[in-house]
């Protein structure tokens, strides 16, 4: 794949240019959301109803992201969010996103359905890089457990468990385009599986069951917090972390269940098409979590200013999952530390002009919200 002679400065050039490159099939896979993508335009259009109020003459000579994340130390609150198949954007898929985190020095969390196998992943990273394997629980247990055991060998830090998806999200381009990954790829988690679900290793193996089928025919769409967490309690130390939270009352389930942190998302718009966008979700359950638990959380995040509201609104950490696949497709692992780099850089400029020095100066007091509902939620001022 070429690089494109424009030259891209932000993340929408990198989008502009990820359109052009990708067969339109993939470009549908990769940007659509469900239905009538409501929630994939609110995702982008919530982050503008929260305007910034900056803090002048603050001495902004030096500014660090330095932070924690799931108590560990990190360069950035800026982390990469679970895609699917990045081999999709660019032939060295995830171990070029994997290098590229690795860089950047914060965390990347990796998806079941990744076109490379998890070993390969982490060991292109570094020990400063937090791996964390996203799970999907498939009605044949066995299939997760066998994920599991491989994700704690490999040297992965946590679970994080996606909740909503019992099933995948109507995605009409989708249906539309007939979607299904090209037959030179595989789901490289899967291939050594011992089970039944083995079919699934090169993805459209039979050519009779869309992706979407093979997805919801294998996953367990009975999962509940009492039953599922406390199986992957009982069979895994590693801390887990829910994906897929919009509500104060699962955010007080999440606690109680013992989950480690939580990720406000609602899958990038392409499950349940009309709920709150992550960045006004995100207020609610903040407060519902009080301090007892971290909250994260990603979704149309595509400029250093979003970062700082989702900080401001008091999430640990930001993940994104488009950016990088614009930038994989733009050139690989350049490409995706690109994406990385325009957005760190963004970040560092935004807090310098916001008046903040640190990350924990990153406060509440920085939010007006055109948003009067949002506004109620709004937690304390930190400083
Ligand atoms: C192409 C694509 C594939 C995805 N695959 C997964 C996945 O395998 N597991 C998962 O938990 N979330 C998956 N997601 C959702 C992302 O992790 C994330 O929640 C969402 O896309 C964030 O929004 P953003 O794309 O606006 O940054 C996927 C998203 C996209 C766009
Ligand atoms: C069966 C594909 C699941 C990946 C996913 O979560 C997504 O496309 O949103």
């Amino acid at each position: 794949m070429q690089a494109t002679p424009i030259l891209p400065v932000c993340i929408d050039d990198l989008e502009h240019i990820a359109k052009d490159i990708l067969p339109s099939a993939t470009w549908g896979y990769y940007t659509s959301g469900a239905n009538h993508e409501q929630t994939l335009r609110d995702n982008r259009d919530a982050f503008k109803r929260y305007r910034l109020r900056p803090r002048m003459l603050r001495d902004v000579s030096k500014v660090t992201t330095t932070t924690t994340i799931l108590g560990k130390k990190a360069r950035s609150p800026l982390c990469v969010a679970p895609c699917a198949m990045h081999k999709l954007a660019h032939p060295d898929g995830e171990v070029a996103t994997s290098k590229a985190v690795a860089s950047h020095g914060s965390v990347m969390i990796l998806s079941t359905y990744s076109t490379t196998a998890l070993e390969k992943v982490i060991a292109a990273g570094n020990p400063e890089t937090q791996y964390w394997f996203q799970l999907y629980v498939y009605k044949d247990r066995r299939v997760s457990e066998k994920l599991i055991r491989r994700a704690e060998a490999a040297g992965f830090s946590a679970l994080v468990l996606t909740v909503d998806a019992p099933y995948l999200g109507r995605r009409l381009l989708d249906s539309r385009n007939k979607f299904s990954p090209p037959p030179h790829l595989r789901l490289e988690n899967f291939i050594d599986s011992t089970t039944d679900f083995s079919s699934i290793d090169s993805l459209e193996k039979s050519g009779d069951e869309t992706f979407g089928e093979t997805f919801g025919n294998r996953g367990d769409a009975s999962l509940s917090w009492e039953e599922g967490i406390a199986w992957l309690r009982s069979i895994t130390a590693l801390p887990i972390i829910v994906k897929g939270i919009l509500t104060a009352e699962d955010t007080e389930l999440a606690i109680k269940h013992g989950c480690s942190a939580i990720i406000v998302s609602n899958h990038g718009g392409r499950q349940l098409d009309g709920t709150l966008a992550s960045i006004d979700a995100l207020p609610e359950i903040v407060e519902a979590a009080g301090n007892r638990i971290e909250v994260y959380m990603d979704g149309g995040v595509r400029t250093g200013t979003d970062i700082i509201k989702a900080l401001a609104l008091g999430a640990q950490a930001v993940f994104v999952a488009r950016p990088i696949l614009y930038g994989l497709a733009y050139n690989g692992e350049d490409g995706a530390r690109l994406t990385l780099r325009l957005l760190q850089d963004e970040l560092e400029l935004g807090m310098a002009l916001a008046g903040c020095r640190t990350i924990d100066e990153i406060g509440s007091h920085l939010i007006h919200s055109l948003h009067k509902q949002a506004c109620n939620n709004i937690p304390k001022p930190k400083l």
